[in-house]
């Protein structure tokens, strides 16, 4: 099987590389200066479940392949000139599995392909490229979750997770992707909102009392707008999470942070922007996500 993997950032540089030191057929779809960086160093990982060192495969937009699977790794605000880029790969028989946070990718890559070509897919992982373009995984959770939209457990399904059994990281065959994903983003658009807008890492927020109340009001607000919108979540979402958030390192950081702090480009208008949009077409309250957008709009503001 071979898997194109667009974007060697965090997760696409994990992910695919822990697929190539497992012996797969890996190729990563990169731009110029990454490729580079690449043939320099090579693709390199420093993990707490133990170091990686690769010589990647690389194409560049506009050289020839052919894959069966193409692993999307570039942030959403990347994701129209990814599009283009990837379009000439994606033939008859292509799956295309997008790794991204949020969901709003989903309709956009369904209509930019087909629908059939596009499994829904999500990842857990704590990751982030340091100065000279090493994968930095942190925690350990390193977890990539991906399935057919019917939930049905399909040879293409079984044959994706197949080529991933046995690689340095967890991987799953979804039955029920929808949810899976909407959970996902209930959960990343809580902490990348609570840890961007107060700029510290999950424990020192969580263990304020006054912390936890805009943690579990931001949950609220998040499950209520998507029950609005009658998307497939589980009844006790928002306790779940809320519990979930408990558990994780008391350093734990979200990418959307660690963006922040590098001076990055953040995903506000993806993840939080995208449900407030929601909200006000339902005319659900949503006060603590506004604020919290309102916060990554004006870091954005300073960007420019
Ligand atoms: N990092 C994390 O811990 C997690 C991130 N996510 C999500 O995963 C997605 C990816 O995030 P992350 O890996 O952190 O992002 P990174 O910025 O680390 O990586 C994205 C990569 O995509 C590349 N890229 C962008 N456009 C193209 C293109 N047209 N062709 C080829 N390469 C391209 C960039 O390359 P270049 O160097 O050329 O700019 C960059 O290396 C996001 O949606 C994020 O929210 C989800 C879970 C955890
Ligand atoms: C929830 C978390 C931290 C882990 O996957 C994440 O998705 C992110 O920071 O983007």
């Amino acid at each position: 099987m071979r898997f194109l993997v667009v974007g060697a950032g965090a997760v696409g540089g994990y992910f695919g590389a822990r697929l190539a030191e497992k012996g797969e057929d890996v190729t990563f779809l990169v731009r110029p200066a990454r490729r580079e960086q690449l043939k320099q160093r090579g693709l390199r990982i420093r993990s707490v479940h133990g170091d990686a060192h690769i010589q990647p495969q690389t194409i560049v937009n506009g050289e020839d392949g052919q894959f069966d699977v193409i692993l999307l790794g570039t942030k959403a605000y990347h994701l129209e000139q990814a599009i283009q880029d990837v379009a000439p790969y994606v033939q008859a028989g292509t799956v295309v599995i997008p790794m991204l946070n949020g969901i709003k990718h989903m309709e956009r890559l369904k209509e930019a392909f087909s629908a059939e070509q596009v499994l829904g897919g999500l990842c857990f992982i704590e990751a982030t490229l340091s100065e000279e373009g090493d994968v930095l995984q942190t925690s350990p959770i390193h977890r990539l979750v991906f399935g057919e939209w019917s939930g049905e457990q399909t040879e293409r399904v079984q044959a994706i997770a197949e080529a991933f059994a046995g690689a340095n990281a967890m991987v799953e065959a979804s039955s029920n992707i929808q949810q899976d994903m909407w959970h996902k983003y209930s959960f990343i658009t809580a902490l990348s909102g609570v840890t961007t807008l107060f700029r510290k890492p999950i424990g020192p927020i969580r263990e304020l009392p006054a912390g936890a109340a805009v943690i579990q009001g931001l949950f609220a607000e998040i499950t209520a707008i998507m029950r609005a919108a009658d998307e497939p979540i589980a009844a006790d979402l928002e306790e779940k999470q809320y519990k979930q958030i408990h558990t994780m390192g008391y350093e734990m950081k979200s990418s959307m942070q660690r963006d922040m702090e590098k001076g990055l480009s953040v995903e506000a208008d993806q993840l939080q922007g995208c449900l407030l949009q929601m909200a006000d077409r339902l005319q659900v309250h949503a006060p603590l996500l506004q604020a919290v957008y309102t916060a990554l709009k004006l870091y954005e503001a300073d960007l420019m």
